[in-house]
């Protein structure tokens, strides 16, 4: 892979979930260096596509190509490449009786041969990086929602990944909080050398520190550009999203658009 090739390169995706057809015609290339936003109403398929990029959905059909390379489906190849993502996922995922220090410790004690004094220092290094080297000795729950979200973020960056993935990294935080996480998003971006993409529905929290911003709705990618055009769009989906209208062309069931029953596991 060379710098100027993408980090992931989707083409002509189609992804079905539960015998249903969830994104079709899907083309997203995210080169490397940006923070891109993947935008879109709950239950409009954003989960989706960040499985098919880290390999956990197999396509229906089309591509999807990540840091230079097919996404694998081979389990042995499929975990190398995932050495090479990071993920934060919105429940934190930290182990309640392992300190931060230690949580952050557990990629680099699974994954390298590193002895202890270089895990160590590297754990230092990557509760500093989210401003916590303060509280190594800190147990999951002495720390604050905020907090432990960094907690987990300096986990998801111990291996050094050069794609970072973030699923809803705002969920249950306040505005002081969520300030802070995605400014960290965008310095350790930069800092780190690293690609992000980061999904959400907090779409003001989020546009600030975006280079580019994907909108999903009913089944495809209906907005791809800057925040500041999609910020300027007219286009009734993306307004309808962007302004939390009740009434408009994202159906309230998005389902029944396309003709399934809704699957049990729809949220409300
Ligand atoms: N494991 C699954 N089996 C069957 N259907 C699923 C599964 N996971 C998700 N779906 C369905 O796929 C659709 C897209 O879900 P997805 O979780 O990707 O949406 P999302 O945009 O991430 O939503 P949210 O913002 O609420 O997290 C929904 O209709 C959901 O019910």
């Amino acid at each position: 892979m060379t710098t100027a090739d993408p980090i992931v390169r989707i083409a002509g995706l189609r992804l079905d979930r539960g015998g249903r057809n969830v994104l079709r015609d899907v083309d997203l290339v995210v080169p490397r260096g940006q923070v891109v936003a993947v935008l879109g109403p709950s239950g409009s398929g954003k989960s989706t596509l960040l499985a098919a990029i880290t390999g956990e959905l197999a396509p229906a059909s089309g591509s999807v190509e990540v840091l230079g390379q097919p996404v694998p489906r081979n389990q042995r190849a499929l975990l190398e490449l995932r050495k090479g993502i990071g993920v934060l996922l919105q429940g934190n995922g930290l182990l309640t009786d392992l300190t931060a220090a230690e949580n952050v410790a557990l990629p680099l004690r699974t994954h390298t041969r590193l002895p202890r004094p270089v895990i160590d220092r590297l754990v230092a290094m990557k509760l500093h990086a989210v401003g916590l080297r303060a509280a190594a000795d800190a147990f999951p729950r002495e720390l604050s929602g905020g907090m432990a979200r960094r907690v987990a973020l300096a986990r998801a960056l111990a291996l050094d990944p050069p794609l970072m993935i973030y699923d809803e990294p705002l969920t249950g935080l306040d505005p002081i909080a969520s300030g802070v996480v995605m400014d960290l998003v965008r310095r350790l971006n930069d800092h780190l050398g690293m690609t992000s993409i980061v999904v959400t529905h907090h779409v003001h929290e989020t546009l600030p520190v975006a280079d580019h911003a994907v909108v999903i709705a009913n089944g495809g990618i209906v907005f791809s550009g800057t925040p500041q055009a999609l910020q300027a769009s007219t286009d009734p989906l993306v307004r309808q999203f962007l302004d939390g209208q009740p009434d408009g062309p994202i159906p309230f069931d998005s389902a029944a658009r396309h003709g399934a029953a809704p699957h049990a596991t729809e949220a409300a």
